[in-house]
């Protein structure tokens, strides 16, 4: 387990540059899957989960050649597919929430895929009957091994069919999606999830010869094709790291320049902080916050009432940043209400940050009050165990605002979807050391 010492309380300063996008990097992965023709990937992030991914991809048989410091082609021309049956596989399966998504493109080429329960972040129930649900309407036979929590789905042909999701999923739609692509004429996809992430890999799919319509809304429609073949695809910067720095440059007082962060599809990001009083600006296509040495004040709603930030499927904000939201909020001018609608565990991380000071309520699983301390009082160093990715960077980052040297133990969970994090914070002034 992993150790990082963290000596906070000193603003940082300089550029950062966001890493490409894990959770679109997980999707475009599989999609590899899809064609026997060379994809060429650009912006692959280096972090844990990603690299899991590749190694699994790799067991299966696909050719995998590295290009460049973040660019690998890839080759699926004679996969191995009896790893699916074996043990490694199901030990590969499970270390990571993105494995899912191999299952949809695997049933459309081959008649089958198979996948024991992922892993992922442990932040309340996360299940599967979306996409699974979603494969049955398509012609797909269903099994499930309770016993080994190993899913299994097979069909000889999948045969396009209109659905309405139980809820936008955004590992379901593109797995779903993906096994779509080439069934046999039309399938309606209603209530489908449209983060960026499902854009681009639907952008992708199309420039592999797929036809699909209504990618950026919920109804998408897709004529199947019988082949798809080879492209080149370059991953959008990771929006959940620029939210992150947006937040740590703001709790810590820091002047900083996040580079060349495609803003067209930050969605709500920049809005959502703004509410909480961060002045962000745009420069070109990079976003610059100014040292808030006066701190920040969380705006109240037209009517006066407390805010509320909360999470929705997009273009709604992300549940991803909600933990960050809370802890940047612990220092603002203000009050506010967050509600995490999606995940029951996501929240449980607040213990850790009221032990270091911060003024919060847990009303119930899903929801916290925060009472700013407008750096009244700034928070304690304290020794603490990052229990999921976002809880983990939220602590982090609570952790270089606070006076004295915290610690932050199990930080394979930030090294999960952040790449080289202490170097790159090093870079701007941070004082981090990695301790084995
Ligand atoms: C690898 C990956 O891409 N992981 C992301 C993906 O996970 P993942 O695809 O696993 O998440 P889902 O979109 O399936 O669902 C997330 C949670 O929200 C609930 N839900 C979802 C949709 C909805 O309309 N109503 C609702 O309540 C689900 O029951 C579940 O508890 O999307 C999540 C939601 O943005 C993100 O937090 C994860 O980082
Ligand atoms: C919940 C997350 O990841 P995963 O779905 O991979 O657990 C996340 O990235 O915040």
């Amino acid at each position: 387990m992993g150790t990082f010492k963290i000596e906070g309380g000193a603003p940082l300063k300089g550029e950062i540059t966001p890493q490409g996008a894990k959770n679109e990097a997980l999707q475009i992965l599989c999609a590899v899957l899809l064609t026997d023709e060379k994809v060429t990937i650009h912006n692959i992030p280096n972090i844990i989960d990603v690299n899991k991914l590749i190694e699994l991809l790799e067991n299966l048989g696909v050719k995998i050649q590295k290009i460049g410091t973040s660019s690998y082609t890839f080759v699926s021309d004679d996969l191995h597919l009896e790893y699916l049956q074996s043990e490694q596989f199901k030990k590969d399966g499970r270390g990571l929430r993105g494995s899912i998504m191999i299952v949809g493109p695997l049933l459309a080429r081959f008649g089958k895929g198979y996948i024991p329960k992922p892993g992922g972040d442990k932040i309340g129930r996360r299940r599967l009957d979306t996409h699974f649900e979603g494969f049955i309407k398509l012609g797909a036979k269903f099994r499930y091994n309770r016993e080994e929590y190993f899913y299994g789905v097979e069909a000889k042909k999948l045969k396009g069919s209109y659905m309405l999701l139980d809820e936008a999923s955004v590992t379901g739609t593109a797995n779903i999606v993906m096994a779509a692509v080439l069934a046999e004429g039309k399938t309606t996809i209603y209530n489908a999830a449209c983060e960026p992430y499902l854009q681009q890999l639907c952008n992708m799919l199309n420039r592999m010869g797929a036809k699909i319509s209504g990618v950026g809304s919920n109804l998408l429609t897709i004529e199947g094709v019988d082949k798809l073949g080879g492209t080149v695809h370059t991953i959008l910067p990771d929006m959940i790291e620029i939210g992150s720095w947006i937040g740590m440059a703001a709790m810590t007082k820091s002047e900083l320049t996040i580079k060349n962060v495609q803003w067209d599809y930050l969605g709500q990001i920049p809005t959502v902080f703004r509410k909480l009083g961060i002045t962000l600006e745009r420069k070109g296509d990079d976003i610059y916050i100014p040292a808030h040495t006066e701190g920040y004040e969380v705006q109240n709603f037209i009517d006066g009432s407390i805010l509320t930030i909360s999470d929705a499927p997009w273009p709604g904000f992300t549940p991803d940043l909600l933990s960050i939201i809370l802890t940047v909020a612990t220092q603002a001018r203000g009050s506010v209400l967050v509600h995490q609608k999606m995940f029951e565990s996501r929240l449980f991380f607040v213990d850790k940050l009221i032990d270091m000071g911060a003024k919060i309520i847990l009303c119930d699983p899903h929801r916290a009050t925060v009472i700013g301390h407008d750096f009244k009082s700034t928070l304690k160093a304290t020794t603490m165990t990052s229990p999921d990715i976002r809880a983990g960077i939220s602590l982090l980052i609570a952790a270089l605002s606070a006076k004295g040297t915290s610690t932050i133990h199990n930080i394979e969970q930030i090294d999960r979807g952040y790449e080289n994090i202490d170097e790159r914070l090093k870079a701007i002034g941070a004082k981090i050391v990695r301790l084995d």
